[in-house]
């Protein structure tokens, strides 16, 4: 088995394909040499995939990104990466070569990455290609704040539901229902363009404590979900406790230092059989209380509590 690995990673080493794996953490950790030539990675660097794409787009070299805000890019791209499978899709650097990038990725959020130089094929139907790319992403993403749209959460929730491969309950996962706290308040306040504001920031900053396995999305106005999967209650719990606590400090307009806010959550443990909808009924009955008791908080589904017996 070794004499395998060692030659396939001599392999790797001299191919002009680009393979490079990932960890859950979206921590480089293995690039061939393509892969390190093309993104300008050192042979000992171990980079986060947001730094290195961050370093090279100022640097104006790696892959070429068209968004005007380099940042908003990021969390869209980063709120749909690693969410599936697999996926193929076709980039550009600023070398001008293009490649054909596929994303394998495994349950626990490794990802591998396999590229291979496509700049001399079919180069007159890459507008249409790129534009069906540019489509798909759309069907997937929810325009104001960037993040996963309904649609791509719902599928990342019926696939948390199919892993029925354990009879431990907890280990299923957990769906959390999001809700800003008085919304309708910030725009009577601040004005319908600042209420989007807000919005916008508390995507951010939810996403920011999003783990690549998990799946956060703006599924209504002022509602947003989080899927946890193969996450028990107790974990949930201590994850949107964080959450709650970054959005109570954040002053998201500028000018207005007056302007703070708050939201609520409701959480439900998936049960074997559950539909997306059944769960969210109840995750969003428990948002429900969390709002009857005073809102900025969070509240755990009772029926996860009694099937589970206990928290976590
Ligand atoms: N700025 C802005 N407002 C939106 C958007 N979508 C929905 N809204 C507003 O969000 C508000 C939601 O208000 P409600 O459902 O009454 O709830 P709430 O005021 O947040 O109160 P609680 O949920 O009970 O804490 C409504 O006034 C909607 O018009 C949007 O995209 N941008």
């Amino acid at each position: 088995m070794n004499d395998v690995l060692q030659s396939l990673f001599q392999l790797f080493e001299s191919a002009p394909v680009l393979v490079a794996a990932y960890d859950g953490f979206d921590r480089l950790r293995y690039a061939n040499k393509a892969f390190r030539s093309a993104y300008f990675i050192e042979p000992d660097e171990t980079p986060f995939w947001p730094d290195l794409m961050r370093r090279n787009h100022c640097a104006k070299r790696g892959t070429v990104i068209r968004a005007a805000d380099f940042e908003e890019w990021l969390i869209s791209t980063q709120s749909r990466r690693g969410k599936v499978g697999f996926r193929a899709f076709e980039t550009d650097l600023f070398d001008g070569r293009w490649l054909w990038m596929t994303e394998t990725v495994r349950e626990d959020g490794w990802m591998l990455c396999i590229a291979t130089d496509v700049t001399d094929l079919k180069a007159s139907t890459r507008e249409v290609r790129q534009d069906r790319d540019l489509a798909i992403k759309a069907s997937y993403t929810d325009e104001l704040t960037g993040v996963a749209n309904r649609r791509f959460v719902t599928a990342r929730i019926e696939e948390m539901l199919q892993r029925q491969d354990t009879d431990e309950v907890s280990s299923l996962g957990c769906l959390c229902v999001l809700d800003i706290d008085h919304f309708k308040g910030i725009n009577d306040q601040f004005g319908h363009h600042n209420g989007d504001l807000v919005l916008k920031d508390f995507a951010r900053r939810i996403h920011r404590l999003v783990r690549r396995t998990d799946c956060f999305g703006r599924v209504g106005g002022e509602e947003f979900v989080l899927a946890l999967p193969a996450t028990s209650l107790e974990q949930a719990r201590l994850i949107v406790e964080r959450m709650l606590v970054g959005v109570r400090k954040s002053r998201p307009l500028k000018d207005r230092s007056d302007c703070k806010y708050t939201f609520s959550v409701g959480v439900a443990a998936a049960q074997p059989g559950d539909t997306p909808i059944s769960l969210f009924a109840r995750a969003d009955r428990a948002l429900y209380m969390a709002k009857l008791a005073g809102r900025d908080r969070i509240h755990i589904d009772d029926a996860s509590f009694d099937r589970s017996g206990k928290i976590g």
